[in-house]
C-alpha cells in the first residue's frame, strides 16, 4: 500500500462524529420518489434521473429552491422516521458513531405538516438507531433566516412540549441578506432555556455576520465559517474563544464556495489553529457521505496524517457529548493513529 492509500485506508475506517447535517438534505432522489409516490404527491421532475440532472448549483440559493421542493413530499410521521434512518444507515457504513442533526421545522410547518409529526419521526429513528446501530446523537433545530424573527419565535412555543429532545438551536438558509442580528432575541431566549447555540456564518456572508453570530448570539459553534478567514482579528477571537468550525467541503464545491478542492480553506483553518471539523451538510444534493468528503480531502489537498488525526478529534472535542464519552471517542483515535 502507498502511503496515500493508507491514509485513505486510514480516514475511511476511524470512527467518526458529524456535527453538520441536514436531514432533509439527505433525501436521495429515490428514496423522495418512493415516498412521493407514497403520498400521492407529484414532483416536478419525472424521473430520478431528471432530478439528478438538476443538481447544479451556482450559489446556495439555486441549491435551497431544490431543496424545500424535495422536502415538500415529506407529510407523515414514517415518512420523517425512513429518511432519518436510511441516513443513518448510510453513515454507519462510513463509521460514523456520533451525530449531531439539523431539522427545519419551519420548512415543514408552512405546509400543514405539524411539529409532533416530524419530530416524533425523527427521534423515533434516532432512537432505534442508537439501539440497533450504537450511534449516539444530538438533534438541533434550526430557523431558517430567510423568515422572520416572529415566525421562529412560533416554531420555538412549538417546540416546547419537546425540548427534552432538542438538544440545541441553529440557524440556517439564505444567508446574505439575513445577518444572525435579525435573531438577537430569540436566540437569547433559547439561551435562556439553557439550549446550545451554533449558527451557519460565512458560508456566503461578510465577515461581520460571523462576528455577529459571535458578539450577538454568542453561538457555541459556528457552521461554515469559510470567510472569517477574510478577517485576522476574528481569526484570532475563534480562536482565542475555541470554537469548532464544521466545516462542509463537498458542499463548499457544488455551491461555488470554493472553485475546487485544492482551494478549500480546511488545512488553513488548522494552520491558523481553528478547529475545523470535517461534515456533509447535504449528502444527496452535493455529492457525498462523510466518508466521500474525507476521500476528497486525502487525494485533491495533500493532507497529512497529522490534520486527519486532527480533523477526526476536532469532531469529537466540539460535540456535545458529555465529557467522558468524548475521552472515550478521542483515545480510540490516538491508539488508532499511534
Ligand atoms: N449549506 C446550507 N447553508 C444554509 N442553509 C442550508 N440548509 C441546508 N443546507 C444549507
Ligand atoms: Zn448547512
Amino acid at each position: 500500500m502507498t502511503s496515500s492509500e493508507a491514509l485513505l485506508d486510514l480516514a475511511m475506517k476511524m470512527p467518526k462524529a458529524e456535527l453538520h447535517l441536514h436531514i432533509e438534505g439527505t433525501f436521495e432522489p429515490e428514496q423522495m420518489f418512493a415516498i412521493a409516490q407514497r403520498n400521492q404527491v407529484v414532483l416536478k421532475y419525472n424521473s430520478v434521473e431528471e432530478l439528478k440532472e438538476a443538481y447544479q448549483f451556482e450559489n446556495l440559493q439555486d441549491f435551497l429552491d431544490l431543496y424545500y421542493q424535495g422536502m415538500s413530499v415529506l407529510l407523515k410521521e414514517q415518512d420523517f422516521y425512513d429518511l432519518t434512518m436510511a441516513y443513518l444507515k448510510r453513515v454507519h457504513e462510513d463509521n460514523v458513531v456520533h451525530v449531531e442533526i439539523f431539522f427545519d421545522p419551519q420548512g415543514h410547518l408552512s405546509r400543514g405538516v405539524s411539529f409532533e409529526t416530524q419530530i416524533k419521526g425523527i427521534y423515533g429513528a434516532l432512537k432505534d438507531a442508537e439501539r440497533d446501530l450504537g450511534i449516539t446523537f444530538k438533534l438541533i433545530m434550526s430557523f431558517l433566516r430567510h423568515l422572520d424573527e416572529a415566525s421562529a419565535f412560533e416554531t420555538l412555543e412549538l417546540a416546547k412540549p419537546f425540548l427534552e429532545w432538542i438538544d440545541g438551536v441553529g440557524l440556517d438558509s439564505s444567508e446574505v441578506g439575513h445577518p444572525p442580528v435579525k435573531f438577537e432575541n430569540v436566540f437569547r431566549e433559547c439561551k435562556a432555556l439553557g439550549l446550545p447555540v451554533t449558527a451557519h456564518a460565512g458560508e456566503e456572508g461578510p465577515p461581520e455576520y460571523v462576528w455577529q453570530a459571535l458578539d450577538v448570539i454568542g453561538v457555541d459553534r459556528i457552521d461554515h465559517g469559510n470567510r472569517a478567514l477574510e478577517d485576522e482579528d476574528l481569526i484570532a477571537t475563534i480562536k482565542h474563544k475555541g470554537l469548532t468550525l464544521t466545516v462542509c467541503p463537498l458542499s463548499n464545491l457544488k455551491l461555488c464556495v470554493v472553485d475546487t478542492l485544492e482551494d478549500h480553506p480546511i488545512r488553513t483553518m488548522l494552520r491558523y489553529g481553528l478547529n475545523a471539523t470535517v461534515n456533509s451538510d447535504d449528502p444527496a444534493y452535493f455529492g457525498g457521505y462523510m466518508n466521500d468528503n474525507f476521500a476528497a480531502l486525502v487525494k485533491d489537498t495533500g493532507i497529512s496524517k497529522d490534520e486527519l488525526y486532527a480533523l477526526a478529534c476536532n469532531a469529537f472535542e466540539g460535540s456535545w457529548l458529555d465529557s467522558k464519552s468524548k475521552q472515550q471517542h478521542l483515545m480510540t483515535l490516538k491508539s488508532l493513529f499511534a
